[in-house]
């Protein structure tokens, strides 16, 4: 996969280009513990920006703080141009970013559909009394948002497991229909929390695929929060390196490999402990 195929993989490129989402000088402490040091970056439409850094450098923060459960002590978050900062997590996911979770965070004793249809609630008007009554306007949104669904089914291939309840599937599959989850809320900005975390080769191959499809397919922005770091430089447009809530360095995959300090503090220490390029 060649990054700089895609244009938004120049660092560049179009700065003054309407991102569509924006972290500004943005510290997040708790007691004693600085989270985040003065972070900033911005997110093109339709890119895959990835953040990587060793365990506790802040990257699950940064999502927290994107999707609005954290309230950092200074900075600004914008999307499309909008202040999210004081904006209520549900408000944020209605207003199109959507997350995944490390751990899955499905209802196991639901089946793929059901689960699939949680993602949609956002997008249902009709109060419980008319969809009760099966009245005509919330007939035609149970429909539209079963429509959605299956197109969501059909694109991550999970035909089938369907009608399965989600606690017997594999977990690479579990994976997957959480990604549906989120996909089912059409977002704008899509918040990956390691994807492929726990996923055997075959698993993180489907899953890189599927996340490719996203962002070409669906043109829909990426933040991708992982470990995997051939995943990474494989899928990434620009990657943030992270090292105890301060940034190192953002650039291209190529840009951030044979940057000095991120060799010293992320990708060096991962060669010392496998001997290879890739860090677990
Ligand atoms: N709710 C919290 N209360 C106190 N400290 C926290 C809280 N959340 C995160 N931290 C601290 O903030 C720092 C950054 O944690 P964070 O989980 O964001 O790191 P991370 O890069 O996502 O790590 P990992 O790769 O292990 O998931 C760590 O020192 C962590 O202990």
């Amino acid at each position: 996969m060649n990054p700089t195929a895609n244009p938004a993989a120049d660092p560049t490129a179009n700065p003054a280009a309407n991102p569509v989402l924006e972290f500004e000088d943005v510290t997040l402490a708790f007691a004693g513990v600085t989270a985040i040091d003065g972070v900033s970056f911005h997110v093109d439409p339709g890119e895959l920006f990835a953040i990587i850094g060793p365990n506790g450098a802040g990257k699950t923060s940064i999502f927290n703080v994107l999707s609005g459960v954290y309230r950092p002590r200074s900075g600004s978050v914008r999307f499309e141009g909008r202040e999210l900062l004081g904006v209520r997590p549900h408000r944020i996911a209605a207003l199109g970013i959507a997350r995944t979770f490390q751990n899955v965070e499905l209802f196991a004793h639901l089946n793929v559909v059901e689960n699939l249809m949680l993602g949609r609630h956002h997008h249902m008007r009709c109060g419980a009394l008319a969809a009760f009554a099966w009245l005509g306007p919330a007939r035609r949104e149970e429909l539209a948002n079963r429509a959605a669904v299956e197109e969501v089914v059909d694109f991550l291939e999970l035909a089938p497991w369907r009608r399965m309840p989600v606690g017997l599937l594999p977990y690479g599959v579990r994976k997957r229909v959480e990604l549906g989850r989120a996909l089912a809320m059409e977002p704008k900005v899509l918040l990956l929390d390691e994807p492929v975390a726990g996923m055997n080769a075959e698993e993180t191959e489907d899953m890189a695929r599927f996340v490719l499809d996203v962002r070409e397919e669906l043109g829909i922005a990426i933040v991708l929060v992982e470990h995997d770091m051939g995943l990474v430089m494989d899928l990434a447009d620009r990657v943030l390196v992270l090292d105890f809530g301060r940034p190192i360095r953002t650039g291209t995959p190529a840009e951030v490999q044979r940057d000095p300090d991120v060799v010293r503090a992320y990708l060096g220490e991962a060669r010392d402990h496998q001997g290879t390029g890739g860090a677990a």
